[in-house]
Parts: structure tokens; sequence; C-alpha cells
């Protein structure tokens, strides 16, 4: 398991001078192009000729082929159609499964990336990578509310500089209704992750993304967009081609909508790119090197007082539940006769409520029970000292 201390995603390796590399997650709505993007971007680094590489990671269970090669792919530890078959669930319900059972994972996934990321004594050629690349399903509720997005996600921002490129289908998006429902993902997952967020206008051969671009700055030719859009009563129909019941409450909830999101713009990166004909890749990874900064100045902070006030909650629950039990044993505290008994006590009540602790909070006393359910269904004998050290590592990281 990857220590805290090799741990911190300061931007530092533990080789002096040495930058850690930035994770970029690709997220998306499904076929917004997520995996062409990504095959785009990983080219673009194969090809630059300073010699380091891209570590590949498929997070997608269901995805038949990728046009790149993985370093890390889900499909080859977690059998995506067996995990149907096994807990009787439909193709959405899979995927997030899926996820979970390879979050049960992640402490090896991040050994695996500490090793890359520093030199190799044994192999001084081989250079240290620079970026990871994290490829998802288009199941976005992974990352908005189910348990495993948000132990990949932070487990990956506690070990590296992480940004999130949220793709999006700009053709797909060019009526004020799905933008606005778009906008609102991409919204709910950086409040979700509160990682730094880079937004990518994809299949811009086929759209120009300047009217998203305008819409995002400019309030005023967002409400004039609106406008037309009711006067063409186009909410209620397809992707802005009308047809619909058009309603002005719809115009007025979005009005009010594009106030709220102008301070959620204010922190986005935009991109366009085509991830047909690659253009707009440079550009990308600009944006990244700028979000990467911005994840070291504000973010990383920002997670180390989130870590130690799940540290500062743990520690008072577990005062909480001493005190509970040494009421419970008629030891009140207040008796400086039971004060020498309470202090050796106390040492085996801590180790007594840190394994409770391990049973305690959101991973909770359930988790062993799936944990173990998990391990079988992952087909590992040695399930239990895994998941011992897996459930370590999630209250590590708590
Ligand atoms: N014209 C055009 N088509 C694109 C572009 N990027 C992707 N596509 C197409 O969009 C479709 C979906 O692309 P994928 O890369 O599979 O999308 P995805 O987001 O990974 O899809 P899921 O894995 O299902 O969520 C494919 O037919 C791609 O060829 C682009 O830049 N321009």
């Amino acid at each position: 398991m990857a220590s805290n201390s090799e741990s911190s995603a300061s931007g530092q390796t533990g080789q002096p001078g040495q930058e850690k590399p930035v994770a970029i997650v690709c997220i998306g709505m499904a076929g917004s192009g997520k995996t062409t993007f990504m095959q785009q971007i990983n080219a673009y680094l194969h090809n630059k000729k300073d010699g380091a590489v891209p570590y590949v990671i498929n997070l997608d269970p269901a995805v038949l082929n990728t046009p790149f090669e993985s370093n890390i792919d889900i499909r080859d530890s977690v059998k995506y159609k067996e995990v149907m078959k096994e807990y009787n669930l439909g193709p959405n319900g899979g995927i997030l499964t899926s996820l979970n059972l390879f979050a049960t994972k992640i402490d090896q996934v991040l050994n695996l990336l500490e090793k890359r990321a520093s030199p190799d004594p044994a192999n001084p050629a081989r250079k240290p990578i620079t970026n990871i690349l994290v490829d998802t399903p288009g199941q976005i509720e992974v990352f908005v509310w189910s348990a495993s997005g948000t132990i990949l996600l932070e487990s990956l921002a506690s070990s590296f500089p992480t940004v999130i490129a949220y793709v999006i289908d700009t053709p797909r998006t060019s009526s004020t209704s799905t933008f606005m429902s778009n906008m609102l993902y991409a919204c709910s997952i950086l409040y979700k992750t509160k990682l730094p967020m880079i937004l990518v206008f994809n299949k811009t051969d086929i759209k120009d993304a300047s009217f998203a671009k305008e819409w995002m700055t400019d309030y005023d030719a967002f409400q004039a967009a609106l406008q037309a859009d009711e006067n063409g009563n186009a909410f209620g129909g397809q992707e802005g081609e009308g047809g619909g019941s058009g309603s002005g409450y719809m115009g007025s909830l979005l009005n009010s909508m594009s106030l709220m999101l102008e301070e959620f713009y204010a922190h986005l990166s935009v991109v366009s790119v085509s991830s047909h004909l690659g253009t707009g890749i440079p550009e990308f990874f600009e944006a990244v090197k700028e979000k990467a900064e911005e994840f070291k100045r504000d973010y990383q902070p920002e997670l180390e007082k989130r870590r130690e006030q799940r540290e500062e909650n743990k520690k008072k629950e577990r005062e909480k539940e001493l005190n509970k039990m040494m009421r419970g044993m008629s030891m009140g505290g207040t008796d400086p006769a039971v004060g020498d008994i309470e202090d050796s006590e106390e040492d085996k009540m801590e180790t007594l409520s840190s394994d409770e602790d391990s049973d305690e909070d959101a991973a909770g006393a359930g988790d062993e029970g799936l944990q173990s359910r998990y391990g079988e269904a992952l087909g590992s004998n040695e399930t239990t000292a895994e998941q011992a050290s897996f459930i370590k590592y999630i209250h590590s990281q708590k």
C-alpha cells in the first residue's frame, strides 16, 4: 500500500526536483467521445520527443475494444458479465458494481503508479511517467454518488495532482436546454470531486464550440439564445429540434440557472478539440498545466484540510464511544480513584475502538461482508489480508 507520506500529491516524487505525473481523468456522457479523446491525448504524449510515456488506465468494464493500450485495464480483473450474473444486475448496475469491486484494489493500483512515477534504478534508461490517463464509463453517476468514484478519485488525488477532463459532445449540446443540463452534470461532478476541471468541447469538426464559449462568458448572448429557443418552441423537444411543448417556466428556470452557473464557469478552463482530427490537443495540455498548478495551490491544501477534519472527527467519535463505554461500565471519569485504571483501560479501549473504527464509518460494518463477497467475485485467495489493507488504506484517507 502506498504510504501517506509517499502519497502526498504535492507535486514532487521522492526524488528531489522530480515532478509527480499529473493524472487526467476523462469523464463525460455516454458517447461524448471520451475513449476517442483518450486515444488522441495518449498518441500526443507518445509522439513527444522527451521519451516519457503516459500511464494508461481503463476503468470502463463494458467497453469492447479500446483504441489504445492500457497499462491497467479493469476488464483484466473484473468480469463485467459475471458481475451482472452473480449480483443479478442490469448493465448500469453491473458497471457500477464492477467499479466498486475494482475500488477494493486501489491500493495495488497506487503502488504500481508510485513505482512508475519514480526512476527505476535497475533500468535507468526508462523515464518516469509524466501523465496518468484514466478513461471512465459513460455512467456519470459513478462519480456523482457511487462510493467507488469517490474512492478512486480521492485516492488518486491524494497521491498525484489530478484534473478532470469533462468531455462534451458539442453538436448535441447546441440547444440551450441540453447545454444547461450538461453544465449541471459537470457542476455536480465538480461539487462532488472538488477537483480542477477542464471542459473539453469535443467533435468540433462537426460543430464549432464558439457558441458554447460565448454562452459561458456573455450572459446576454445566452439570454438571446434562450429567447430564440423559447420562440421556436424548442423546450421539451429533442436537442433543440423543436416539436415539444415549450413553456415560459423552462425559460425562467434556465435563466436563473445560468445566473447560478456563472460562478461555476469562472473556475473552469475550456478547450475545443476534435478527437477525430486531433485538433486542440496542445491547447488541452496547456490547460492541464494550468489546472495542475491550481491543484497544488488551491485544491491540495483543501484536501489536506478535509483529511485533517476527518481525522479530528474520528478522534472525537472515538472519545465519545470511550466515554459511553465507561459510563456503561459505571466508570465515570470524575472519580479520581479510577483515573489510573481509566488510563490503562484507555490504551485497551483505544485498540478496541480503532479496531471498531475499521467497521464504523462509510466503509462500514457491512463492508467487510461486502469485501469478502467482492473478493469471491474477484476470485482472489488473498482477500483477507488485501482487504484489511484496503480498509486500512481507506481509513487512512479519511
Ligand atoms: N465527428 C466526430 N466524432 C467523434 C469524435 N470523437 C468521438 N467521435 C465518435 O463518437 C462516438 C463515441 O465515441 P467514444 O469515444 O466511443 O465515446 P465514449 O464517450 O467513450 O463512449 P462510452 O464509452 O459509451 O461512454 C464514436 O462513434 C466516435 O467515432 C470527434 O471528435 N468527431
